[in-house]
């Protein structure tokens, strides 16, 4: 498990650096968990429907937390130097977490934008979502989520502002307990300049709507 400590992300097709990631979990531990849960709820592991399905989850498991298993500042490793110093901003990158007290997932996007340190380093944009997913795929809750894109952001790429807005459903609130369907949660982090100034975060929040 050790090898992926320092491993770049290559979660967006279900890989790590070319491995799959069923390779680095303890599957087998998984596997166990799910009969024991199966039983529980009173269903029979072994009936022919149900046979294959802790190897399944395990499977699945391993791909749905393998942010766990990934170093987030590896993904934004890759840098160019391009002297641009206003905001670069990705929207609507797809999120796909599972809140951490049910275990359920939670889905939408997130918006993330960002201006360059004084260096004017910037990354590749596939690099934001990748980001966005290396901290998805974690049991997570969504203002920790968002707060820990912005942090990682601003530290790696040394920024001068940051934000980042992510807009999700929760299915631990949909699908069971208050059972409210289609309520949003959003929650926003912003660092640096975008904290600082109300100008140019009025600017960024009015750019990740969908104004010009
Ligand atoms: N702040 C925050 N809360 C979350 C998130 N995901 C789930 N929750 C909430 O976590 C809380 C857990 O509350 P508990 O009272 O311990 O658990 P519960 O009895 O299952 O709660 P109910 O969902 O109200 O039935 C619930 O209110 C969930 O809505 C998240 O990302 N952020
Ligand atoms: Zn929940």
């Amino acid at each position: 498990m050790a090898e992926l400590d320092n491993l770049a992300a290559r979660l967006i097709d279900g890989r790590i650096n070319g491995s799959p990631v069923e390779n680095v979990v303890d599957l087998e531990r998984i596997e166990g968990a799910v009969r024991e849960i199966l039983a529980a709820i009173g269903e029979d592991p072994d009936r022919p429907g149900l046979k294959e399905t802790p190897r399944r989850v395990a499977r699945a498991y391993a791909e749905l937390f393998a942010g766990l298993r990934v170093d987030p500042a590896e993904v934004l490793k890759t840098s160019f130097d391009e002297n641009h110093n206003e905001l670069v901003l990705v929207r609507d990158i797809d999120v796909q977490s599972f809140c951490e007290h049910h275990l359920l997932p939670f889905t939408g996007v997130a918006h993330v934008g960002y201006i360059p340190g004084v260096s004017g380093q910037i990354v590749g944009l596939s690099k934001l979502a990748r980001l966005v997913e290396v901290y998805s795929r974690r049991p997570q809750v969504q203002e920790r989520l968002t707060s820990q894109i912005a942090d990682q952001l601003y530290e790696s790429l040394e920024a001068t502002g940051v934000i980042v807005v992510v807009e999700c459903e929760h299915t631990c609130m949909s699908m069971r307990g208050i059972r409210k369907q289609g309520s949003k949660t959003i929650t926003s982090a912003v660092r640096g300049s975008l904290q600082s100034d109300a100008r140019t975060r009025a600017e960024a929040m009015s750019l990740l709507r969908g104004g010009a």
